[in-house]
């Protein structure tokens, strides 16, 4: 494509994106099915300039605050991806003027908003958890993640997994937490992988890989999955019980659940038994009240753990969507609660980074039912051998919730927190 055009394809992309009336992957992915003719680089371009742009908004905000054209070209123009000579050639002469300048910016003009990038609600509840990493949590939060995967370990084992990617010329490595994952260096191509056509592999963030970890499902045990979405945990838990038992895996979209079948397909499980439900007190629920040994809640959340993932959400949530989720955590954990029998698991999860929708959370259930004990997660981590166990779980809170943090564990930002139900 004529660098112009490219140009001008990225300028359309941002300027959709930041609406934020739909998630960031999903208006690039529309934009993609509606341009057929766009060639892997094109889009690869256009994706990463969209993203840029969306880390740093702040500082992108700012450096277009001089300059001429619209306001989404200069944003395109700063974020884009590209070779320096193509971009250029697609500028006219007072824009390269324009990026000349803002390239000259001295790292000591920015003010702290344009280092961080993030909105000063969210800098301010980050700040006050972790002092004085604040600026290492919000320069990895700017960053891309890796690109993990976890292994099936009914079908292979990770010394075989690894030995497979090298061979077919990746870069790959055993997480270091997770005894299931490879982190792989780059973004290559998988679906060419005949690993992932048969089910050996699944992408998932090492962070998530623990969450189901941490829920030690066994085997013929009766299990929820009950935020289940399209199965990322679902496929890790079934596994566990090789296999055996029951895994229900619940979720209020039908159409999460339908992108979970064909990955049940190629993970070889079936004792998986999706259910679609209308909210988190359905009928259905009900009927297996006190039945279940173990439940995992993966709550919906603000998501503002995936940020190197998903940085649209930094924009798009806010104080008051952050409590809305908060008292949804609150219904769905305390509905799930009632599937266990005496002596069952309770596992709450969020990929957030805030108190409001993890340790608040996990107070307000506490306190309301005397029936749970709360179990520390670091002992159960050391116990299924996760290698340092107790750096995971944050030396404040005296180990007792899994504490994930980007910049500490090179991890999605993940919370767990565990409880028994008592006999
Ligand atoms: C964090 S996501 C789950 C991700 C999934 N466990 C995985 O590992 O890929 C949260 C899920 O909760 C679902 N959800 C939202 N409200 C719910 C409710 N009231 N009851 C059950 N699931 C709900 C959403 O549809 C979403 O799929």
């Amino acid at each position: 494509m004529h660098p112009k055009a490219l140009l001008d394809e990225c300028t359309a992309l941002v300027e959709a994106v930041f609406r934020f009336d739909h998630p960031a992957d999903a208006v690039v992915a529309r934009h993609f099915r509606e341009n057929k003719s766009l060639g892997p680089r094109e889009r690869g371009t256009l994706s990463d300039t969209v993203y840029a742009a969306l880390r740093e908004r702040l500082k992108f905000e700012w450096l277009a605050r001089s300059g001429s054209g619209s306001k989404w070209r200069r944003l395109a123009i700063l974020g884009f991806s590209g070779d320096r000579d193509f971009l250029k050639s697609a500028l006219s002469e007072p824009e390269k003027v324009w990026l000349d300048a803002c390239a000259k910016v001295r790292e000591d003009e920015w003010l702290a908003p344009h280092r961080h990038n993030l909105p000063e609600w969210l800098a301010g509840a980050l700040r006050e958890q972790v002092g004085d990493e604040f600026d290492a949590l919000a320069a990895c939060l700017l960053q891309p993640a890796p690109l993990d995967l976890r292994i099936n370990i009914l079908k292979t084992k990770r010394d075989d997994a690894l030995a497979a990617l090298r061979a077919a010329g990746l870069k790959a490595t055993a997480t270091a937490h997770s005894p299931w994952g490879v982190r792989l260096e780059g973004k290559p191509s998988l679906a060419r992988l005949p690993a992932f056509a048969n089910g050996e592999l699944e992408v998932q963030d090492e962070g998530s890989q623990l969450l189901a970890l941490l829920l030690d499902a066994k085997r013929g045990e009766m299990v929820v999955d009950f935020c289940a979405g399209a199965g990322g945990k679902t496929l890790a838990i079934g596994a566990t019980m090789r296999n055996t038992g029951r895994l229900y895996a619940f979720d209020t979209s039908a159409h999460r659940l339908d992108a979970l079948k064909p990955r049940l397909a190629r993970s070889g499980l079936s004792n998986v038994h999706p259910v679609a439900i209308a909210h988190e007190r359905d009928e259905r629920i009900k009927r297996l009240a006190g039945k279940i040994d173990r439940v995992l809640v993966d709550a919906p959340c603000s998501g503002l753990g995936t940020l190197r993932r998903s940085p649209d959400l930094k924009w798009r949530q806010t104080p008051q969507t952050v409590a809305a989720q908060a008292a949804l955590q609150r219904a769905i954990l305390e509905s799930a609660a009632r599937l266990l029998k005496p002596g069952g698991r309770l596992v709450y999860a969020t990929c957030s980074l805030l108190r409001e929708e993890n340790e608040d959370v996990v107070e307000t259930f506490s306190a309301a039912q005397p029936g749970f004990e709360s179990e520390a997660v670091a002992p159960l981590l050391q116990a299924l051998k996760v290698p340092d166990a107790q750096s995971l779980c944050g030396a404040h809170e005296g180990e007792r919730f899994l504490r994930l943090w980007p910049h500490r564990h090179l991890t999605d930002g993940f919370f767990a927190a565990v409880w028994r139900k008592k006999a």
